[in-house]
């Protein structure tokens, strides 16, 4: 069953993206795909393929050198900075450094964007940051200082802020980075069942063809593929993406298929 959800889910179009550092060539270049409603896009790629730069466009970090990332058709450029926030939630890979902060604390800046002002946390607010503290198994953490928890516990932290902050999208740079086996499943079933628009970077090619919907395979800056997950990641384009060799194997009894990677010699 899908967690409720009050925001209308969004879908996110990037046309034709690129984008490189002041006075450098382009490091993405000619990126498009869309996100549907409820769908959960999964980008894929080798190291320094542009997965994290890719995301900072769509988080709305880095302005396009050209083309547009829009969200139900409007450009994310042309709204409001506290607009865009109520819209979009980001889980990234680098972490707050102000460790003296209790993890309620940093559950509860997830409101920010639709608070007033210097206004209050209200009841409403309250049931939101506690709904997302428990969705992530983490009640019991709630007066805990953010510096003495494990780098697992961090990253559950990190998506309850994004789930309070409501977002009709939500982004997430290798969200099962420093999560053990149980905790990374956990995390991608909750995702899994999030009325939300996803967009996430993985790097585990079997949880992508488990997890997502829809695939944009990254190399180089430029888009090698995007499509249905089940279509796009095929023996080829794996070995294409990432100069290895790959084989779907058909897993029993679960008729799952799942990859093995070699290297040739
Ligand atoms: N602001 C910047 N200035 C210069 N180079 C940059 C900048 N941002 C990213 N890069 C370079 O762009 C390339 C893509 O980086 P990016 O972090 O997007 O890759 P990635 O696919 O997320 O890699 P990984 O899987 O290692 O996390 C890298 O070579 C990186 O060094």
């Amino acid at each position: 069953m899908k967690h409720a959800s009050l925001q209308a889910p969004t879908s996110l179009q990037a046309n034709d993206l690129s984008w490189g550092p002041k006075g450098q060539p382009d490091l993405l270049s000619n990126i498009s795909f869309h996100a549907e409603p409820g769908r959960i896009l999964g980008v894929i790629g080798p190291n320094g393929a542009g997965k994290s730069t890719l995301l900072r466009l769509l988080y709305r970090f880095h302005r396009p050198r050209s083309g547009q990332v829009s969200i139900d058709g409007q450009d994310l450029w042309q709204l409001s900075p506290r607009t865009a926030a109520q819209k979009i939630a980001a889980v990234l890979q680098e972490q707050p450094t102000d460790f003296a902060l209790s993890v309620g604390e940093i559950v509860a800046l997830g409101r920010t964007p639709h608070r007033r002002g210097f206004s209050q946390i209200g009841s409403r607010d309250k049931i939101i940051i506690d709904t997302a503290l428990a969705t992530l198994n983490l009640q019991g953490f709630a007066k805990r200082s953010f510096g003495t928890l494990s780098g697992g516990e961090r990253q559950r932290v990190m998506v309850a802020r994004a789930l309070a902050q409501e977002p009709h999208v939500l982004i997430l740079d290798e969200p099962t980075n420093h999560l053990d086996i149980r905790h990374q499943l956990e995390v991608l079933l909750l995702l899994r069942n999030l009325d939300m628009t996803i967009i996430t970077s993985l790097h585990d090619l079997n949880l992508v063809g488990q997890y997502t919907d829809d695939v944009l395979v990254l190399a180089d800056g430029r888009c090698l593929a995007f499509g249905p997950s089940d279509q796009v990641l095929t023996e080829q384009l794996v070995d294409r993406a990432f100069g290895i060799t790959s084989r779907i194997e058909r897993l029993m009894p679960s008729n799952q298929s799942h990859f093995t990677f070699h290297l040739e010699p």
